[in-house]
């Protein structure tokens, strides 16, 4: 899918805004504070449900505002729109059906970011990592969503079992119950990771050509592999009986990225960890696209950060091989100037204090 026109009403500093979208490539210049980073979130609420900066709605509605709305029309004729109000309502409308659930609308739209907060990734807890690659899961295995909402049901009750100590007749049942779960949630997420990491080899080659084969991700998946996550559950009961909840499992699952056994953060600098994280959601921008009819739609925020002008060069030669619908900001003009093909095939938006205005080039 690729957006055609985007509407934003009372959206964080955005009153209201239609943006006639390019196809491809789209760039957003403006000042610090001028709005762009939210233009972008208005984007990524649409497609997931929630904001990659915060999980409290109320500061995504304009202050003194009670609700915003979020809608795009797309090239292939689709329209999907969000309404949020304060009490955290939502109405949603698909082709102008209501719909009650938000999960409708990432069927129809797969938004990937790449933020200055992406490094989080590397230096954050494993929460960023398992959102990642479940993201991507969701979008590139059919059957993740409904297995992993189960996997959920059962954790909880399990969990309520060894927290009350009240149902313990029932904490093998919801044992077994919980280990075949992770089994088939472990196997969905190794087979997502095994693909990605083929697919990040193409990405590495065109914007890290010097690392890209020493490269590797390596797949933690909640338990020591090498045994059963029935007999280690078993060995461990009186621990988890004590902790009062599950220590082992698929809600554990961590990733790792690897140059020669050293994790990447302490082999790359700034600037090549984020043609990395680059290189990373291209990869999983391809999967989903092979997968889905729908293509991703690719946003990234604040471009000029960290990256030299032969990186951004790099990154617009991996671009031009993905053919994604993109929108890029950038503070300034001159940080977009790798980026800007010769033959003004794309848009040029100027935000300002919340308003955003197309710039004839
Ligand atoms: N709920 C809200 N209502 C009104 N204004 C808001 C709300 N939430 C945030 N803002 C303001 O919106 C402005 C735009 O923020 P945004 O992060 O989009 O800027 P930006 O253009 O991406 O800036 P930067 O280049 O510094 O990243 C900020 O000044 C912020 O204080």
């Amino acid at each position: 899918m690729s957006v055609k026109e985007l509407h934003t009403i009372n959206f964080r500093n955005l009153a209201s805004n239609k943006l006639a979208l390019h196809s491809d490539l789209n760039f957003l210049v403006g000042d610090n504070g001028s709005g762009k980073s939210s233009l972008l979130e208005s984007l990524f609420y649409l497609g997931h449900g929630k904001s990659f900066r915060t999980s409290k709605v109320d500061s995504l509605i304009q202050i003194g505002f009670d609700d915003f709305i979020i809608s795009v029309k797309s090239n292939e004729n689709t329209q999907l729109g969000i309404q949020r109000n304060k009490l955290g309502e939502s109405k949603i409308k698909i082709n102008g059906l209501a719909s009650s659930k938000l999960s409708d609308l990432a069927k129809n739209i797969a938004v990937q970011i790449v933020t200055p907060e992406s490094f989080k990734l590397f230096f954050g807890g494993p929460k960023e990592r398992r959102k990642f690659v479940d993201l991507g899961l969701f979008h590139v295995e059919h059957s993740f969503s409904s297995e992993w909402k189960l996997f959920q049901r059962v954790y909880k009750q399990r969990n309520a079992c060894l927290r009350t100590k009240l149902g313990l007749e029932q904490l093998d049942y919801w044992t077994d119950e919980f280990c075949r779960l992770s089994e088939n949630i472990a196997s969905l997420r190794k087979g997502y990771i095994e693909s990605l990491k083929q697919e990040l080899h193409y990405w590495l080659k065109i914007m890290l050509p010097s690392y890209g084969k020493d490269i590797s991700i390596q797949y933690l998946q909640g338990w020591n592999n090498k045994k059963e996550l029935s007999d280690i559950l078993q060995e461990n009961k009186y621990k988890e009986l004590e902790k009062g909840f599950s220590l082992y499992g698929a809600q554990k699952f961590d990733i790792r990225f690897l140059i020669d056994n050293a994790s990447i953060e302490h082999r790359l600098s700034r600037g090549q960890q984020k043609l990395f994280l680059l290189a990373l959601t291209f990869a999983q921008s391809k999967l989903i696209e092979q997968v889905k009819r729908i293509k991703p739609i690719l946003l990234i925020d604040d471009i000029g950060a960290e990256l030299d002008h032969s990186s951004r060069k790099a990154m617009f030669l991996a671009y031009q091989q993905l053919n994604c619908q993109t929108i890029i900001s950038a503070i300034d003009r001159v940080a977009l100037e790798p980026l800007i093909p010769d033959d003004n095939n794309y848009n040029m938006f100027h935000v300002e204090h919340g308003q955003i205005k197309a710039m004839i080039e």
